[in-house]
């Protein structure tokens, strides 16, 4: 039979429809003062619904391993049905895309999730979620997964990394849950209150950097495990420990945590243990890898009771310096694959970025003339400290500008519902540390401010490339301005040749620092491959040197010589660079694992449109540039 969570409803949270941008909007237009969501709370957080106990599909299996339908539930999960088509989505450029595969195993790409091999209930979940066609990374990730290969996978922000690992994880699992998940009580016994407390015994651990991610990566889940017997949880710091030691109680096969939550839980065998873990998942993994999380890492990798040799190991992110993958290599089966979508770290050619010379005195008058130049649209402004940000939200709300606000020294309960304010579009401006930076997901900011470009000492460009890829995702189109000062000089090189490798127009005050050699194909980027390292290096603390395929949106890279040549040498072909002219691509070694470039397969729908800006918008930022 099926059941619920008997918790509350976790407050819907609707994403309001997209803002067409123009000219001109005053305080008035974006809403009243009182909209501004304001965080003192004095009571205490009884009766608060926090998102990690948010509904599932509970389902024990007693009448076979599908469930049948729950349309509330459905629609919980999936929003209305005329609701669930992608719109808006330029797909464009999928047929251009450069995907480079490394590893012993070729994988040949799904074009569809049709013919991805999926459970009908998966491809159903898929459907529903308006997924129509496979983005590049997942056209590689699924059935590589499903080979059974440890991976590592690199693709652009927004570009559906969690989809890439979530689909085939638990499309392989949920024929084998009863076979494999541990002993729980079943759901009949919790409605009448006399289930016995189970032991959480995940099949598959989610690690991620932020709550914010963990939380967003679990109601991912959800809709996959939707009519499976698989029962998602979610364990992150700062929400009561209780609530998720009762949810994990009720048995848990897939399990997304921040790492030390999953630690301090990991110390509790009596709640959680990692012995039936199949697959562990690091998402935005070059962040994980950092010296700061290096002890909290290997304890979740090693400390726990997972069967030698019987894990799977997938490593995710959008960035990934050359050192940190060597690391992250150390961790995986010789037989691992890698898989990267475009360069290592770049940009995608959606997000339009202007780059702004502003006094620092002058940094508040410049944040309002920009948010008063455009239609108000949901729009996230990063700041470098957390004092900034109390600053700035004071600020913006004695502008009248309905803002909220974000960051690691705000309770829990803070972060959730200033979150939710925003998602829902009731607090269309966010300002926050780079906290938010990697991986939130949040439908329509068409915009994001760097207020204070990142430092290098503290992410430096790949900092820069996670906050900039809050917009733009997934097809869409979005801005990205930054205001820089003089104090930003370290990252002007980095950042300058980062414009430039998408066409991006580069301001008189950057000039100085573009390559001498100002063509976009000779741009000298982190290495791309890990077969052969360049002798000479510099830049962000990576090996860099002679640049690879092109970008994975529109310029064309590299391509491999005969195509047959896995894991003997392959010959890459000087290829056209996107930008007009034909670029030359280092070749590959013959070190056994052979490297191949190639483009991604154009599914059956042309889902990436037409390649033009939202119809007939134009966007006039503060630097008065045109978004064509
Ligand atoms: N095939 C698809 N078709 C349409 N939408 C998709 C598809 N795959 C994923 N999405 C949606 O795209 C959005 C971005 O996906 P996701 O958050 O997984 O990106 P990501 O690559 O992990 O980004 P980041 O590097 O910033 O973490 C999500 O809203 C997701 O639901």
């Amino acid at each position: 039979m099926s059941g619920w969570d008997n918790t509350p409803d976790t407050p819907e949270v609707k994403e309001a429809p997209p803002q067409e941008p123009t000219l001109q909007s005053t305080s008035k237009d974006w809403g009243e003062a009182d909209q501004r969501v304001t965080f003192n709370y004095e009571d205490n957080d009884e009766g608060h619904v926090w998102d990690g106990s948010a509904k599932i599909y509970e389902w024990d299996g007693e009448e076979g391993e599908v469930g049948p339908e729950h349309p509330e539930l459905e629609e919980l999960l999936f929003g209305k049905p005329e609701e669930r088509d992608p719109q808006g989505i330029d797909f464009s450029k999928i047929a251009l895309i450069n995907v480079t595969q490394e590893g012993l195993k070729r994988i040949q790409p799904i074009k569809s999730f049709k013919d991805a091999g999926l459970h009908p209930v998966m491809l159903k979940n898929v459907e529903m979620s308006g997924f129509r066609t496979p983005t590049p990374i997942q056209q590689y990730c699924i059935p590589a997964i499903k080979m059974g290969h440890d991976l590592i996978a690199i693709a652009q922000t927004g570009s559906g990394k969690t989809a890439a690992y979530l689909i085939p994880i638990l499309n392989h699992l949920m024929g084998k849950a009863k076979k494999l998940m541990a002993p729980r009580p079943s759901v009949k016994e919790f409605e009448a209150g006399i289930a016995q407390r189970a032991r959480a015994e995940p099949l598959v651990v989610i690690v991620c950097p932020s709550r914010e991610l963990a939380i967003q990566i679990f109601n991912e889940a959800r809709k996959f495990c939707y009519r499976t017997m698989l029962r998602p949880c979610v364990a992150y710091g700062g929400a009561p420990v209780r609530d998720q030691f009762d949810q994990l109680q009720r048995g848990c096969d897939v399990l997304v945590a921040t790492p030390g939550r999953l630690i301090h839980l990991m110390e509790r065998p009596d709640v959680l243990t990692l012995r039936r873990v199949k697959y562990m998942v690091i998402d935005e993994a070059d962040e994980m890898l950092d010296d700061d999380w290096a002890e909290d890492f290997n304890k979740i990798l090693s400390g726990g009771e997972q069967e030698e040799g019987n894990v799977k190991y997938m490593l995710f992110s959008a960035t990934f310096p050359t050192a940190v993958r060597k690391l992250a290599k150390t961790h995986l089966a010789e037989t691992h694959i890698r898989v990267r979508v475009g360069r290592v770290g770049s940009t995608t050619e959606n997000i339009k970025q202007d780059v702004v010379f502003v006094d620092p005195t002058m940094k508040k008058k410049a944040l309002l003339d920009l948010l008063y130049s455009m239609k108000p649209t949901r729009t996230i402004i990063f700041v470098n400290g957390k004092h900034m940000v109390d600053e700035l939200d004071d600020f913006l709300w004695q502008q009248t500008l309905p803002c909220t606000s974000m960051h690691s020294d705000r309770t829990q309960r803070e972060r959730e519902d200033s979150m939710r304010a925003f998602r829902s579009g009731k607090s269309p401006l966010l300002i926050t540390t780079g906290v938010t930076a990697r991986g939130i997901d949040v439908r329509n900011v068409m915009h994001v401010i760097n207020y204070d470009l990142p430092r290098m000492e503290h992410g430096g460009i790949q900092e820069y490339i996670h906050r900039i890829g809050r917009t733009g995702r997934i097809g869409h189109r979005g801005l990205a301005t930054s205001f820089y000062t003089e104090r930003d000089e370290d990252i002007a090189k980095l950042l300058t040749m980062t414009l430039m490798e998408t066409g991006q127009q580069i301001p008189d005050f950057l000039e100085a620092y573009k390559p001498e050699d100002s063509d976009p194909s000779k741009l000298k980027f982190e290495y791309d491959t890990d077969e052969e390292e360049p002798e000479d290096g510099n830049g962000d603390g990576g090996d860099w040197a002679a640049g690879g395929g092109g970008d994975a949106w529109g310029n064309e890279g590299a391509q491999s010589g005969n195509g047959d040549t896995w894991g003997t040498t392959s010959q890459a072909a000087p290829a056209m660079d996107g930008w007009g002219s034909a670029s030359k691509v280092s070749a590959p070694v013959d070190d056994g694992w052979g490297t191949q470039t190639e483009k991604a397969p154009v599914g059956g729908v042309d889902a990436w449109g037409s390649g033009s800006a939202t119809a007939g918008s134009t966007w006039t930022g503060g630097n008065s540039s045109q978004w064509d």
